[in-house]
């Protein structure tokens, strides 16, 4: 995430998505219907629910994610611990619903499944550098994408998997996927995609994982 943006202000999100009156009911319109997933054989526990969040749903997160500010001046990232808001916790809810689709039963059975939110803005071209997840947070990690795709890019030795992020897509990464892999997403304005140039433009991301409960970590 880079610290020399600084012109998000510029950026009049009630005009890009007007003001919604009714934004304290959340939920997600299509939860009825089964999940578009891809996994990949090479990289166990790495599931992608493709527009698994309807358009509507991705207004009002996006919503709620300008009438808290999260985003001002140079602020790129917004962390909620313990209860999620309510703006957020009925991803917690359509998680669970989802969740044999998204990860082991060992994970979606945890109570809370999540008890942190990390908001992150991506201004175009800029991305987040190749990791792994801190290990003080457990298994079982989703991010919800918004307003611009992207390339994550999954990283083992020398192999690289590109996974396309589309807005309203939810990645869910457990196991191998999350212990063995690094996944970043490189700092760039258009990513190749099948021979087309997919352009970028601002990202936000809605990462929820959960503390793991001992402190035995380094
Ligand atoms: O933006 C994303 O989708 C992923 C963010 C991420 O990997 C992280 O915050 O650890
Ligand atoms: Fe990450």
């Amino acid at each position: 995430m880079g610290n020399d943006y600084n012109n998000q202000d510029n950026i009049d999100w009630n005009e890009l998505f007007g003001s919604d009156d009714s934004s304290d009911e959340y939920d997600n319109d299509n939860s009825n219907t089964k999940l578009n997933i891809k996994t990949w054989s090479l990289i166990p526990g790495l599931v992608l629910a493709k527009e698994a969040i309807s358009h509507e749903a991705q207004m009002k997160l996006l919503q709620a994610i300008t009438d808290n500010r999260y985003f001002h001046d140079d602020i790129d990232q917004a962390i909620c611990f313990g209860t999620l808001p309510k703006h957020f916790s009925w991803l917690e809810t359509w998680a669970k619903t989802k969740g044999s689709e998204l990860f082991p039963s060992v994970i979606t059975s945890r109570r809370p499944l999540f008890d942190q939110a990390f908001i992150n803005l991506y201004p175009k071209g800029k991305g987040i550098k190749s990791h792994v997840d801190l290990l003080r947070f457990d298994d079982g990690i989703l991010s919800i994408s918004l307003l611009s795709s992207c390339v994550m890019m999954m990283k083992k030795d020398n192999q690289k998997i590109p996974v396309v992020l589309r807005p309203g897509d939810v990645l869910a990464l457990s196991g191998e996927a999350r212990y063995q892999w690094e996944h970043g997403i490189e700092e760039k304005t258009s990513d190749q995609v099948d021979g087309e140039w997919i352009e970028r433009g601002t990202r936000v991301s809605i990462t929820l994982r959960k503390m793991v409960q001992t402190l035995n970590f380094e």
